[in-house]
């Protein structure tokens, strides 16, 4: 459904209300409350209940800036547009894993969509020591599922590249380019570390190797256009429960390539990993097996029932494309392991620790994986190898 109007205004709890009535069915004579329930660092997101029955819808609108800075650092409104329907499309393909969207209006900015306050955010659940133990199945069924789908595997190339071409989406893009890629390796007013960790920042400055790597990182983010992404598939932007997943945020969707999504999945769990000992820890570096078990046993499975491209029996060459996006995963994992400790948006995970030294010390911890998974991403071979890793063998 679409929502007629022609300018943009941001809601208030009360307007939030008066377009929710519009577009859901709530009963005759409901009562409804509005509460602002962002959190995240770019939208508002309003949650409209009808007090009788706890039911109710979320406003998620998108302001002509970026929240967590202010006016000062202007954003496109399109983005509301591109993340309904980067949800609708991969709703096409992983139905249940993403929450139905109920309205869309592209001058207010606004998507109406399924309300998920039954689940928690992964983070919080993880970082509270809950246990989802469909969490790294599901993750793994959405990624095989989307990526495949929206590929050159699965689509016509008129198809595919009108897909490419709908959901060109620059200015986010621009900021992961920024946050994620760029000024963590250098020297720049957006990073964000305490002072104890000055000394490992500028090693990370001075790698050359490390610099040369990231570098091809990049590029391959800038220039491959393998699949539809979600593009900020971190644990924030995951509701659980020990029954559901559901995925949400993908306003930084677009044409990239398919290991960022995996890879940022992976770095944090791999963030949550290094908060935990034992058997805690152990649960994670199972997710991150199992994630990517899942991810390519689904993909391959795909590939066989529904691929489309004329070289898909070429001996070898479905092996060559998970090897592919097994390493560049790694590579992207790396990458947002270190932002997430040094750059402009950190993880709870980490920065809630309260204690300093052990705080200082697991950061440390991080930006040493990210710069071993980065470093050595083409001779890590396989996932066993990445639970190692995680697990602390070599730290
Ligand atoms: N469909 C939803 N149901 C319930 N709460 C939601 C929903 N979508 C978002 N939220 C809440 O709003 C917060 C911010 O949403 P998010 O989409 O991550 O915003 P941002 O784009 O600003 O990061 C989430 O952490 C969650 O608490
Ligand atoms: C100024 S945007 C920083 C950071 O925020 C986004 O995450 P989210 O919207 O889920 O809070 C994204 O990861 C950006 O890199």
């Amino acid at each position: 459904m679409t929502i007629a109007t022609n300018q943009y205004a941001a809601l208030t709890e009360e307007t939030a209300i008066a377009l929710a009535k519009s577009v859901y069915p709530f009963p005759e004579g409901a009562e409804l409350s509005s509460r602002e329930i962002g959190d995240g660092n770019l939208n508002y997101v309003f949650r409209i209940t009808d007090s009788a029955s706890g039911k109710g819808v979320i406003i998620k609108q998108a302001l002509p800036y970026a929240k967590v800075v202010g006016e000062s650092w202007p954003l496109t409104l399109k983005r509301a547009e591109t993340e309904a329907a980067a949800l609708l499309k991969h709703g096409e393909f992983a139905p249940g894993l993403v929450p139905e969207v109920y309205a869309t209006d592209t001058d207010l900015a606004v998507t109406v969509m399924e309300d998920l306050s039954h689940l928690k955010i992964a983070r919080e659940g993880l970082i509270a020591g809950e246990s989802y133990p469909k969490l790294s199945s599901d993750i793994g069924e959405y990624l095989a599922r989307t990526l495949f789908h929206t590929s050159d595997f699965a689509l016509h190339p008129f198809e595919k590249k009108r897909l490419a071409a709908e959901f060109s989406n620059p200015e986010l893009c621009k900021i992961t380019e920024d946050l994620i890629f760029t000024d963590p390796f250098f020297d720049r007013e957006t990073n964000d570390f305490e002072p104890q960790l000055r000394l490992a920042v500028e090693a990370i400055w001075n790698n050359a190797p490390l610099q040369l790597e990231a570098a091809k990182l990049k590029y391959s983010f800038l220039t491959e256009a393998e699949a539809l992404l979600h593009g900020d598939l971190h644990t924030g932007s995951i509701f659980a429960s020990a029954e559901e997943t559901k995925v949400i945020d993908p306003e930084f969707a677009f044409y990239g390539p398919i290991g960022f999504d995996v890879g940022l999945f992976l770095a944090n769990l791999i963030a949550q990993g290094i908060t935990r000992t034992g058997e805690g820890r152990k649960v994670i570096t199972d997710h991150i097996a199992k994630t990517w078990e899942t991810f390519e046993g689904t993909f391959s499975a795909l590939w066989e029932a529904e691929g489309v491209e004329a070289f898909k029996n070429t001996p070898g060459y479905r092996e060559a494309i998970l090897e592919k996006v097994f390493s560049d995963a790694l590579g992207f994992a790396g990458c947002e392991l270190i932002r997430r400790t040094i750059g402009l948006a950190h993880v709870k995970d980490l920065d809630g620790i309260e204690e300093e030294a052990r705080r200082i010390e697991l950061k440390k911890q991080a930006l040493e994986l990210g710069e071993t998974l980065i470093l050595n991403r083409r001779t890590i071979k396989d996932i066993g190898a990445v639970v190692r890793l995680a697990e602390g063998e070599a730290r």
